[in-house]
């Protein structure tokens, strides 16, 4: 089977640090899994007419997490969608009550490669002061842990490009729906093989 039939049109959440390619590879999920494409970050700034530096400068960060949980609330309750999130998604446990209704995979990509990517950048308010290696290490050090609780971890290096990551990141899809649908197989049956009792 392939991974969209695995699927069973269950969303898909990219999350990951910045500039990890959610955008990117998201864009890709969606086109070979014929789903919709959505960037959290587009939609709250199409929402908002403003930019998300914007958004920063003028009214603060937590307004746009608030967006940010309203935005993936809304998508939530969609299906057949690949969504790539914003880097700090995962800072509020609520949101994992939503990504948690699809699968959720980690783009885990090494600072080194983070920083090149992002040297020229004028985009992303949280790296715009300091040294950008430094910032990029802290917030690495102190997402990892929770970027880690995702259903799939897709590690990624310097050379892979666009098109392998996303072969391998629907491979890997399918495998861990294929895993959760054995499990679910097995649970059933123990269940049916369980006499039902009443006190
Ligand atoms: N596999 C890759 N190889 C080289 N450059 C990439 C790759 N994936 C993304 N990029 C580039 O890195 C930058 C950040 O990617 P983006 O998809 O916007 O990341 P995110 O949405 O996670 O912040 C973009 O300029 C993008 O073209
Ligand atoms: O990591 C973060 O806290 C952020 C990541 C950005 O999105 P990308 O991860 O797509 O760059 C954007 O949501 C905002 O600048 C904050
Ligand atoms: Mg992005």
């Amino acid at each position: 089977m392939d991974t969209a039939t695995w699927l069973q049109g269950i969303n898909v959440y990219l999350i990951g640090m910045m500039g990890s390619g959610k955008t990117t590879i998201g864009q890709r999920f969606a086109e070979a899994l014929e789903y919709r494409y959505f960037d959290t970050d587009q939609l709250i700034e199409t929402a908002a007419k403003q930019p998300v530096t914007q958004i920063f400068a003028e009214s603060g960060e937590p307004v746009f997490r608030e967006l940010e949980t309203n935005t993936l609330q809304a998508l939530s309750s969609m299906t057949r969608c690949t969504i790539a999130t914003g880097g700090g998604i995962i800072l509020k446990p609520e949101n994992w009550g939503y990504l948690r209704n699809g699968v959720i995979v980690w783009l885990d990509v090494p600072v080194d490669v983070l920083y090149d990517r992002l040297q020229a950048d004028t985009t992303r308010p949280l790296l715009q002061q300091g040294d950008l290696r430094e910032q990029l290490e802290i917030l690495d050090a102190s997402r990892r842990s929770i970027y880690s609780q995702a259903d799939i971890h897709l590690p990624i290096t310097a050379t892979d490009t666009p098109a392998q990551i996303a072969t391998r990141g629907l491979t890997l899809i399918a495998q861990a729906c294929e895993a959760k649908a054995k499990e679910d197989d097995q649970i059933q049956r123990m269940n049916a093989d369980k006499p039902f009792t009443v006190n």
